[in-house]
Formats: C-alpha cells, sequence, structure tokens
C-alpha cells in the first residue's frame, strides 16, 4: 500500500482552475520532489493536503486512510507535517519550546492538570523535555536549546523546523522550498539533513523546491506540475531529461 495516494485532485479560486486532475503516489520512505514553474499550483497541492484548502473534485488517502477535505489538525494527527517556504517558527520562543509545541500531539495533559499543577503535569513535562532534546541533539540543536529561536542563523532556523515538525510524529513529511534564501554550503548541508531525516527517522518526504541541484541531488521520484495539471512523473532522470518538462520548466 502507498503511504500517500492522490487522485484526481482539483481546486478553483473563482474562474482560475488552479489545480486540475493531479495525481501522485508516494511510497513509504521515498524522497519525492514536486516541481514546477512559479504559479504552477504546488503550494496549493500543499495547502489541500494540509487541510488548508479542501479540495473541490478528488481524494487523498494516507498510509490507507482517506483524510480528504479533514482540518488540519486531524490531517496533522493523521500523520502528515509540513514546513512552510518562509520559517514559521514562534520566533519569540526557545528552540526546546518550540519542538515542545510539536510534541504537544502526543503528550497531553487537562487544562485543570496544568493550572493546578498537579504530579501529571510534572511528568508529562519531564517526558517532553526529554524528548525534545534527543530530537535537538539528532540535528545538532541541543546546545542551543534555551536560544530565542530568532536569534538562531537561518539554516539552523531552517532544521528547528525540520526538528518540529518531527516532533508531531508524521508518517509524510511535506517541506516547502527548504533550500529557499540558502547559500550553497547551507543548501550543501540541508540535503545531508534530508537525506539523514529520511534514514534514521525512515520517513516519506515530500518536497517542493526550484534548487535543481537539491532536487537531482536527493529525489528519487518526481511530479512536475504546469498551470495545474501534471506535465510528467517518474524516475527524477527521466523527468528531468524529458523534453516537455526542459522545454515547460528547465529551458527557462
Ligand atoms: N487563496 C487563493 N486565492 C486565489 N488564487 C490563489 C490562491 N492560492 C493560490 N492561488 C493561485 O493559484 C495558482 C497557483 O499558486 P501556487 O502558489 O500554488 O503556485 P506555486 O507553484 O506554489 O508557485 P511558486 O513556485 O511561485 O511558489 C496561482 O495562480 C495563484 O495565484
Amino acid at each position: 500500500m502507498a503511504m500517500l495516494e492522490v487522485k484526481n485532485l482539483g481546486i478553483s479560486f473563482g474562474g482560475l482552475r488552479a489545480v486540475d486532475g493531479f495525481e501522485m503516489q508516494i511510497e513509504k520512505g521515498q524522497l519525492y520532489g514536486l516541481i514546477g514553474p512559479n504559479g504552477a499550483g504546488k503550494t496549493t497541492v500543499f495547502n489541500m493536503l494540509t487541510g488548508v484548502y479542501k479540495p473541490d473534485d478528488g481524494s487523498i488517502v494516507l498510509d490507507g486512510k482517506d483524510i480528504t477535505g479533514k482540518k488540519t489538525i486531524d490531517i496533522n494527527k493523521a500523520g502528515i507535517a509540513r514546513t512552510f517556504q518562509n520559517i514559521r517558527l514562534f520566533k519569540d520562543q526557545s528552540v526546546l519550546d518550540n519542538v515542545k509545541v510539536g510534541l504537544h500531539n502526543h503528550h497531553t495533559y487537562s487544562t485543570l492538570t496544568g493550572i493546578l499543577r498537579l504530579p501529571k503535569y510534572f511528568k508529562v513535562e519531564a517526558e517532553m523535555n526529554k524528548k525534545a532534546m534527543e530530537l535537538l541533539k539528532v540535528f545538532d540543536l541541543e546546545d542551543e536549546a534555551d536560544y530565542l529561536a530568532s536569534n538562531l542563523p537561518y539554516g539552523k532556523q531552517r532544521k528547528l523546523e525540520i526538528a518540529r515538525a518531527l516532533a508531531t510524529e508524521p508518517k509524510l513529511l511535506l517541506l516547502d522550498e527548504p533550500a529557499a534564501g540558502m547559500n550553497p554550503n547551507e543548501t550543501k548541508e540541508l540535503m545531508d539533513t534530508i537525506r539523514f531525516v529520511r534514514d534514521e527517522f525512515d520517513m516519506t518526504i515530500l518536497l517542493i523546491e526550484h534548487d535543481m541541484k537539491l532536487v537531482s541531488g536527493i529525489c528519487e521520484k518526481l511530479t512536475v506540475l504546469n498551470f495545474g495539471q501534471v506535465l510528467a512523473s517518474g524516475n527524477t532522470s527521466d523527468v528531468l531529461n524529458n523534453p516537455q518538462v526542459i522545454k515547460a520548466y528547465l529551458g527557462e
């Protein structure tokens, strides 16, 4: 069974058919890329996968469970986590607290327990601190646990965003232009991080990216969107050598 199976997905904004007849199948553990020119509909696909937009047509099945049209919070609980094109951390909170926000999906106590500081509160908090520190260690961020998120350099903020997404224990991780605004060294390090996350967490990853070096370097499969429709999909090297793809996108 595929980890993600998308069939005939479509959405319109007023008269604009932003995504039409979109299909995609991602197997467990795959590193999959969604590429295409500006305005092709890539982020709109992410927004439908994560419940930000409700699709007009089609179906989205995650690990055998139909999640089409569900709310963002329920989709996250079902197992999809994402990062954004523009980093969206809680900038005034510590690095540690940013990861703990993600952990709240699975570690909970009632509001009353929190207010009254009942024993369960301390137990759950201690567990969350331990788990969050473990995740920060994986990303080499443990020394900065008490820093404000906004004080981290750009590349580390990206890592922290990925760590926070992983804290929700997703089955599928969506990365929206993770290399945006990065210099070549930061991009190289990011590629290592993404590969590491896939291997270490046995994670399935779908990413949107314009940086062809990153795409050809780490993605095993690609889908190309053009004017809201799938132009090509398949193995990365086949897709990147497809004359239609070169004409519509790579030849720009
Ligand atoms: N909420 C909305 N209301 C109206 N139009 C929208 C909305 N969201 C997206 N669109 C339109 O849908 C089309 C696809 O946009 P989208 O942001 O998905 O493209 P993209 O492939 O992610 O582009 P980029 O690579 O520039 O990020 C665009 O024409 C965009 O203007």
